[in-house]
């Protein structure tokens, strides 16, 4: 492994218990009490670093600031399957700072409903959303929908119709449904809805992992 993070495993992934786990511990302490609100914030700062245009006296000071912050950060960094953020599940989108913040409304073995809001970080452009990150919170929600049916999936491919444009800073509905299954197979649906205009519809398939599987 190399890479800051990629020295950061466990030594059980090393050793071939599996790319996923079959259990993840989930406990809504890691980071604190007030660590949505500290994800929250570097969303904002993801916000207005997308939006802003800082004179170089401001970019330097905000620059020296971040590298600080940077190295607090550093100090405490751990592996991925204990890190807050993404299993965080008592925060909108798991406290994973990359996606649009998610919240849902319904969710069972047959399907998921959320409610969420794209960001300015979030911008494609002309105030529309990027279809890649179109991409990623429909794959996640999917996925978590193929987990809550099946167990430990992973995407083997996701097809987006994008039917019209997704706004930003805008709640919308996303669902994801189980179509059929077939042995190791999930075959999902999903809608991401703005009201009643459909911005994108997809279909994927997950596949359960086998136990160990990378
Ligand atoms: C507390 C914390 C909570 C945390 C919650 C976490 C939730 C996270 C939610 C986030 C979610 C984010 C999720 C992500 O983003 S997951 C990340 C994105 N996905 C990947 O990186 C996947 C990369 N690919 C693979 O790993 C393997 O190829 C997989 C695992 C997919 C299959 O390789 P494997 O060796 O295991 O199986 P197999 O090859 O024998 O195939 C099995 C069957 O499937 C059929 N097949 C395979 N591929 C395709 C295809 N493209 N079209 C049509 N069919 C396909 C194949 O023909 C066969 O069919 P059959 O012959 O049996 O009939």
């Amino acid at each position: 492994m190399t890479g800051e993070f990629g020295g950061a495993l466990p030594a059980a992934v090393e050793e071939g218990v599996g790319g996923f786990r079959t259990t993840i511990e989930n406990t809504t302490e890691r980071g604190g009490v007030n660590y949505g609100e500290f994800i929250e914030e570097v969303r904002t700062f993801m916000d207005r670093a997308r939006a802003a245009c800082p004179t170089t006296e401001l970019n330097d000071d905000i620059l020296s600031r971040l590298r600080a912050i940077n190295d607090l950060l550093k100090g405490v960094t751990i592996d991925e399957w204990y890190a807050p953020s993404g299993t965080r599940t008592d925060l909108p989108a798991r406290g994973n700072i990359m996606l649009p913040p998610y919240t849902f409304l319904d969710q069972g073995a047959d399907g998921v409903v959320a409610t969420l809001r794209f960001r300015r970080f979030h911008l494609g452009g002309n105030s529309a959303v990027h279809g890649g990150y179109v991409g990623l919170a429909v794959d996640e929600v999917m996925g978590l929908a193929a987990g809550l049916a099946r167990g430990i999936t992973r995407t083997a491919y996701l097809t987006i119709n994008y039917r019209s444009v997704t706004p930003l800073d805008t709640d919308l509905e996303l669902k994801a449904w189980v179509d059929r299954t077939e042995g190791r197979k999930t075959f999902l649906r999903a809608t991401l809805s703005d009201g009643d205009r459909v911005c994108a519809d997809a279909e994927a398939l997950f596949i359960l992992l086998n136990p160990g599987q990378r």
